[in-house]
């Protein structure tokens, strides 16, 4: 399986927060959602993806290729859409096609059109009078106009309603179609990832804590529910957190197998959502 986007140790350092030694392989073909608390390092990490930052140690590789080298060619290959207006807010679509698309060698005229119909977005209108999730439906259908191969976005749901975020992930559902175009999105609202995501990479205060995917997840993770008489410093071994109550406790694992070999039909093992599994592991450093 093929990586589209390698971190190896990416270490960018601000005064009073640093992201230390991301690394991190997004392959091809998948959706790989990206979570973590507010101000856990997302934003940052992405924009060494699309080198708007530079990171201060460490290597960033996207389709193989390095910035320092080949810059027009993977931005070529990258759509970015994230959260704000990222054009001049008093252009509509048609002066953005006009200047977006000879800037880009793969643009698709007949395509941008079409996305521009069915995404029901006004050509003549200025940019500035969208609606947050009309704007970022905008940003959307310029990437694909361009064949973007990997798009990348920072938060693209935070902010829309229900039903447009819903929206908004089918599309995004849709144009996965020949299995070589891959998406890394970042957001906090877990439940959108449950609905679509191949993998998931999970940053906490600067720090990768895993990448895995949704199948991983779903294999080794649970919820634990049982009596406090069976836990002792060995059983306990078994959860990477605990939390007792004074009806009984409950705990996360990430080894299902030990679980069920330790404690038998004594507990009872709940599918862990990912919103319970960053609940659990905050604060707790894991391998990845
Ligand atoms: N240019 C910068 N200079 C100094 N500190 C910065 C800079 N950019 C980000 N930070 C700090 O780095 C930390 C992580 O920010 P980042 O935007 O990467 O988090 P995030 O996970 O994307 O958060 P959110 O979900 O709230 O958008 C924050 O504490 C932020 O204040």
């Amino acid at each position: 399986m093929k990586n589209v986007i390698e971190l190896r140790n990416a270490t960018k350092k601000f005064k009073e927060f640093s992201v230390e030694s991301i690394d991190l392989q997004v392959k091809q073909g998948f959706i790989t959602g990206f979570i973590g608390e507010n101000g856990a390092g997302k934003s940052t990490t992405i924009k060494m993806m699309m080198n708007l930052l530079k990171p201060d140690s460490g290597d960033v590789k996207v389709f193989g290729l390095d910035f320092k080298t080949h810059e027009k060619e993977i931005k070529e290959r990258i759509g970015f859409v994230y959260d704000g207006n990222v054009f001049f807010e008093g252009l509509n679509l048609k002066d953005i096609r006009r200047i977006v698309g000879p800037a880009y060698k793969q643009w698709d005229d007949p395509l941008f059109y079409k996305y521009v119909e069915q995404f029901d977005l006004p050509l003549n209108k200025a940019i500035k009078t969208f609606s947050k999730g009309m704007q970022m439906k905008a940003s959307l259908a310029i990437t694909l106009s361009h064949h973007a191969e990997l798009i990348i976005m920072d938060e693209p749901t935070s902010g829309l309603d229900p039903n447009f975020r819903r929206e908004l992930l089918s599309l995004l559902q849709e144009v996965m179609i020949d299995g070589k175009r891959t998406i890394f999105f970042s957001t906090h609202i877990t439940t959108d990832l449950d609905r679509i995501a191949d993998y998931i990479a999970f940053i906490q205060s600067g720090e990768l804590v895993f990448s895995k995917s949704i199948q991983d997840i779903s294999e080794h993770y649970a919820v634990v529910k049982g009596g406090l008489d069976l836990l002792d410093r060995d059983t306990e071994q078994c959860f990477v957190q605990v939390h007792r109550a004074s009806t009984g406790f409950h705990a996360l694992t990430d080894n299902v197998k030990t679980v069920e070999y330790t404690f038998g039909d004594a507990v009872v093992l709940e599918r862990a959502s990912l919103e319970e599994i960053m609940y659990y592991l905050k604060g707790k450093k894991q391998n990845v």
